[in-house]
């Protein structure tokens, strides 16, 4: 059985376009971590939510967390609205990194790494970021925002994997295939 331990809509739809059957549990794991290096923090809590599920209902389980990171900081989920738009301010005309952690336990051992995907978002003036924020679509995404849905504007290019940036990098789907499930069916 494969098992996808996230409670997030937005993984589970890009692992559905390559796995016809998979179970979703999300984890339950403590997301509390000092970790500074945003590469370190990500595989943590990837390993923390997969180790977590596994240990629970065992089979293949993934585990996945999203971070943004810009200046050697991480912006994780913003906690109001003021930080998201102090987020987005931050993240307005520069360049930063997406990165995901991953984890798959399988038969007892783990398969991590971390993908790192590079966006340069234009300049946000704060009419357009207050604008945004009031969307509410900020609020449940690391870095305050969303590149699939209204952000998308935000981005003047990107360079790396897009579904990382979502939250579920390919990478994940690739060391599946390795490890023998069928990702091109129907
Ligand atoms: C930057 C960015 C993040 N995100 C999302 C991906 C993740 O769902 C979220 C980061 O939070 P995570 O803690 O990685 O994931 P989650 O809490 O949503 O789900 P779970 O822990 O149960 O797996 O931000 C987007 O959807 N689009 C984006 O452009």
């Amino acid at each position: 059985m494969l098992v996808l331990a996230s409670a997030s809509p937005r993984r589970r739809e890009i692992l559905a376009r390559f796995i016809d059957r998979f179970e979703v549990i999300p984890s339950r794991a403590s997301e509390e971590c000092n970790l500074e290096d945003p590469t370190e923090y990500a595989l943590e809590l990837a390993r923390r939510k997969a180790w977590e599920v596994y240990e629970r209902v065992g089979g293949t389980v993934i585990g996945a967390d999203t971070v943004v990171s810009i200046d050697g900081r991480i912006l994780g989920k913003p906690r109001s609205e003021e930080e998201a738009y102090e987020m987005l301010k931050t993240l307005s005309g520069g360049v930063h990194m997406v990165i995901t952690g991953y984890c798959i336990v399988h038969e007892g051992k783990e398969i991590s790494g971390a993908v790192v995907t590079e966006v340069k978002f234009r300049e946000l003036d704060d009419e357009l970021i207050w604008a945004y924020v009031r969307t509410g679509e900020p609020m449940d995404k690391a870095g305050a925002y969303g590149i699939q849905g209204k952000a998308g504007l935000f981005v003047e290019w990107i360079r790396g994997d897009y579904y990382n940036v979502v939250g579920f990098p390919l990478e994940i789907v690739w060391r599946l295939r390795e490890l023998g499930f069928d990702v091109l069916s129907r």
